[in-house]
């Protein structure tokens, strides 16, 4: 029976002794590197996070002391450590375990939502709870330096220092990087701490020194060792926790478990806010990590060839060529969102402000004030955070700025907080925003060349994860709509947002064989929405709307009002996601269980269209007007 196999949970590992750990920590890495590739996940912070994870479950008595992961990309480790390990092998798989903390997996998870920077203000409020209610409660927070500069952390560190007797553990796991090197001021700081030149020469000397000294050595260094863990804390230049009045402790080697048990357990009796700074390497353990200087294995994913992503990707780099007022923004993703070429080809255009969304957004209003033309690409589900700064920075100044948004609509894995399937209805109440949805990378070309060329409103182009669709040319144009099929006369008007392009064809093809025409159009530009778009919907007995968006308030319901608007009174049927947090499966799989599918649309269009058949044979039987009965009211 392997390690692994005897934890049932934390207090499993009391009793192991240091030799023991190191042991189980190499088992650790050879599951999650076994797993995550076949799987798929964060394998670079999990590698990184072994020694941390089993120190922390060493000295905390968790679900009692409460542990969050700030992000919780890194926690496949406390999940192996927690009863896990069995179901470990179904990873990110459809009813297998999530790639985050699930408070229905296990007790000893809380926080579920995978946006950056947000776990300190949990552990803040927690930390109030347990004061108030008189609970002896630990809690502790893990959070990466990556994390570390998303603006709510900061917003939570100012309410935790001060709490000066507030019992509280915030373990940063500095790996100096989020994919990329993390970057900005913080974490040069956090950089100095890391690399004190006084810490490593003195250190360095002890341990050479010691250890050819036979008999004696050996036990002298492991005290020095010990010594080790408060060394760096009498040499490393007190910084910025200290200031802000917080205890500090660190830097300490966040793979030497021996080591960051002991600066937790000086941490646990401290009683108050206290900063336990690890160093660690992503990827420690697995050379192939190591050795991958773009992200460390951050994440292992499918080719991204063929993507949207290359896709928008190629044009942005053809845009910037052209114009030397393009500049690119990033918050901490610059590969994931596909501006690497651009920033390699134009360094001086390309910024990236950390995982801090709010600043991207306001940050490029002031360029554009400043006569640049910012591209901030940012993940749907990661653009909600920076709604308000859209609203009232941007597009209250009538900024020219334009907003990619990749990974819209079902991205399947990751999770509820992943998928990108709120952005057409959160931002269609932006004055003035245009917002355009491509079907196939050509589209994507033509549209991001028309958003940015307007430079008196903000533009937003949406696009969903992974391969961008095969080129669907139009056979017309409507307005700014493309006609992409007209099978037979009016029966029903299909309105296809983007991704959905090709289920709407097939869709079409499928009433066809029903002997039912469709009319398949591409808006484009799903807001402001299309006044000829409207105008069609009038000859058609039916108007169905296909998104994949939620179905509140998105393209199809905005369509839906301009139809009211204007008096006509066709039948409109909104298909889209429904407004529900939707558990991980693979995209495919989930847009089928969601009745996304062409079978499941083009059903229910036939059921709507003999509603309709029998309407006309039978219409509604006149309102028999029953006699008033003589009531006498009082
Ligand atoms: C609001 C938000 N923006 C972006 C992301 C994407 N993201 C996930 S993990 C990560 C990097 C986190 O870096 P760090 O906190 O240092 O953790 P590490 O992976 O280095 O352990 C990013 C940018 C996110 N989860 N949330
Ligand atoms: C946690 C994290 O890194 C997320 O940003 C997510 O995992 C990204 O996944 P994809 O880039 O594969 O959509
Ligand atoms: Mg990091």
């Amino acid at each position: 029976m392997s390690m692994l196999e005897k934890i049932r949970g934390p207090r499993d590992l009391d009793d192991l002794t240091e030799r023991e750990l190191v042991a189980l920590a190499r088992e650790i890495r050879d599951v999650l590197i076994e797993t995550v590739s076949r799987t798929g996940g964060h394998l670079g912070p999990n590698l990184g996070m072994v020694e941390i994870t089993l120190a922390m479950h060493r000295v905390f008595d968790s679900p009692h002391d409460r542990i969050l992961f700030d992000v919780g990309h890194q926690a496949y480790v406390h999940k192996l450590l927690t009863g896990r390990y069995e179901r470990f092998s179904e990873l990110r798989q459809e009813g297998g375990l999530s790639g985050y903390p699930s408070r229905a997996e296990s007790e000893h998870d809380l926080i579920e939502n995978s946006h950056a920077s947000a776990a300190l203000s949990y552990a803040d409020g927690l930390a109030k709870a347990y004061e108030l209610r008189g609970e002896k409660r630990m809690v502790v927070t893990v959070i990466g330096d990556g994390a570390l500069t998303g603006g709510m952390a900061w917003e939570a560190l100012n309410n935790i220092a001060a709490a000066k007797n507030r019992p509280m553990v915030i373990i940063v796991n500095d790996n100096g990087r989020s994919y990329t090197r993390t970057v900005g001021g913080f974490a040069e700081h956090l950089n100095a701490l890391r690399t004190n030149p006084k810490y490593e020469r003195v250190l360095e000397l002890v341990r050479a020194s010691l250890t050819r000294t036979p008999l004696v050595g050996n036990p002298l260094f492991e005290v020095l060792h010990g010594l080790k863990r408060g060394l760096k804390d009498i040499l490393a230049p007190q910084g910025l926790f200290e200031d802000l009045g917080m205890k500090y402790i660190g830097p300490v080697d966040g793979h030497d478990e021996a080591a960051i048990e002991h600066a937790l357990e000086l941490a646990k009796r401290f009683g108050g806010p206290v900063i336990v700074h690890c160093v660690t390497k992503k990827g420690y353990g697995y050379e192939v990590a190591e050795r991958d200087e773009q992200d460390h294995l951050h994440q292992i994913r499918s080719d991204q060839t063929g993507t949207w992503t290359a896709a928008f990707s190629e044009a942005l780099v053809e845009l910037g060529a052209e114009r030397s007022d393009l500049v690119a923004i990033t918050a901490a993703m610059k590969d994931p969102t596909g501006l690497g070429p651009f920033a390699t080809k134009f360094p001086e255009r390309f910024f990236d402000v950390g995982i801090a969304e709010q600043h991207a957004v306001t940050s490029a209003a002031g360029l554009a004030m400043g006569g640049m033309h910012p591209v901030v690409a940012i993940y749907a589900t990661f653009m909600n955070r920076a709604f308000d700064q859209l609203l009232m920075d941007v597009a209250l100044h009538k900024c020219g700025v334009t907003f990619v948004l990749d990974r819209s609509g079902i991205t399947g894995e990751d999770g509820a907080s992943h998928n990108g399937m709120w952005d057409l209805s959160i931002f269609q109440v932006v004055p003035g925003l245009r917002i355009a949805a491509p079907r196939d990378g050509e589209r994507l070309r033509e549209l991001l060349r028309e958003a940015v060329e307007v430079n008196d409103a903000p533009t937003m182009l949406r696009w969903s994860k992974g391969k961008a669709e095969a080129e669907i040319p139009a056979i017309d144009r409507v307005g700014g709509c493309d006609v992409l099929v007209r099978s037979g006369e009016h029966d029903v008007l299909l309105v296809a947002v983007g991704a959905m392009v090709p289920t709407c064809v097939e869709v079409a093809s499928r009433l066809e064989g029903q002997g039912i025409g469709a009319t398949v159009v591409d808006p484009r530009w799903i807001k402001p929405v299309d006044a000829e778009l409207v105008e069609l919907a009038r000859k058609y007995r039916l108007v169905v709307s296909v998104e994949d968006n939620g179905r509140v308030g998105g393209a199809g319901a905005a369509l839906g009002v301009a139809l009211c608007d204007e008096g006509v009174d066709t039948p409109m049927h909104v298909v889209g996601i429904p407004q529900e947090f939707l558990s991980h499966a693979k995209r495919p799989k989930l847009m089928a269980q969601l009745g996304l599918g062409a079978q499941d649309v083009a059903r229910d269009i036939v059921e709507r269209v003999a509603l309709l058949d029998d309407e006309l044979l039978d219409p509604t039987p006149e309102l028999e007007t029953a006699p008033l009965q003589n009531e006498s009211h009082p």
